[in-house]
């Protein structure tokens, strides 16, 4: 699929969720190049028939300050008690509604915005639903502290974990970590893999999203959207 008709149906399944968002809520927006359609939505709502919202957190600057730009006040995850609903991307989703996750090394925001979620909705185009989790690196979100170690541990493990690069340095999230991209493709057990990682000292948070979102909104190419709920 090319760069445009993916962008294209990004922007489909964008203006479906932003239709959903309920004035006077709560609302979580997440990271990425599908979210940055929706918040265009949000704006054009904003304009058109004075879309207020109670609280919007979100899980990257980039998005916050896209969301500013269109005169929507951001505040803090812990400003707040509770979402109402998150919409994001996602990089797979599978037949379970579980998803990878972390594309835009955002997953540690991402996943504490989501499990304080009412409700997640996932915008994807249609490249990104599959049977098994697969065909997308699992990025783990790694202290630098011992990340030569939490290496080394995975690799032992058959995960081909390999640091992501910005240039010649390794990448730093937005709480100062590494991410490593594991390679294992598909993911055969993805609870069993969440747990080992959840569990490993070092690893601060996964791409694994798994009983997390309730509702998949898919573009398609042949022009139609699909809801898929759990
Ligand atoms: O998890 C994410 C960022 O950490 C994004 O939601 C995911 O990478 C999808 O991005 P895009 O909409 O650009 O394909």
């Amino acid at each position: 699929m090319d760069k445009n008709t993916q962008d294209e149906l990004k922007k489909e399944a964008a203006k479906v969720a932003a239709d959903k968002v309920q004035a006077g809520s709560v609302l979580g927006v997440g990271t990425g190049s599908t979210v940055k359609f929706f918040i265009d939505w949000l704006g054009e709502r904003k304009e058109k028939e004075g879309l207020t919202l109670k609280h919007i957190v979100t899980t990257s600057s980039r998005s916050k300050k896209q969301l500013e730009s269109y005169g929507f006040k951001v505040d803090e995850l812990a400003d707040v008690d509770e979402v109402d609903l998150t919409v994001d991307g996602a990089d797979r989703v599978d037949s379970q509604l579980n998803g990878i996750k972390g594309g835009g090394a955002a997953l540690t925001l991402e996943k504490n915005v989501a499990v304080n979620s009412k409700k997640n909705i996932w915008i994807v185009d249609e490249s990104k639903v599959v049977d098994h989790l697969s065909g997308f690196k699992l990025p783990v979100e790694v202290l630098p502290v011992s990340c030569m170690q939490v290496k080394k541990r995975l690799e032992k493990e058959g995960l081909n974990p390999e640091f992501r690069m910005n240039g010649n340095q390794k990448l730093t999230t937005h709480y100062g970590n590494y991410i490593l991209d594991l390679d294992v493709s598909p993911i055969p057990v993805p609870a069993g893999l969440a747990d080992y990682l959840d569990h490993t000292v070092g690893v601060v948070e996964h791409g694994l999203f798994l009983n997390i979102c309730d509702e998949v909104i898919v573009a398609k190419s042949n022009g139609t959207i699909q809801e898929i709920k759990r």
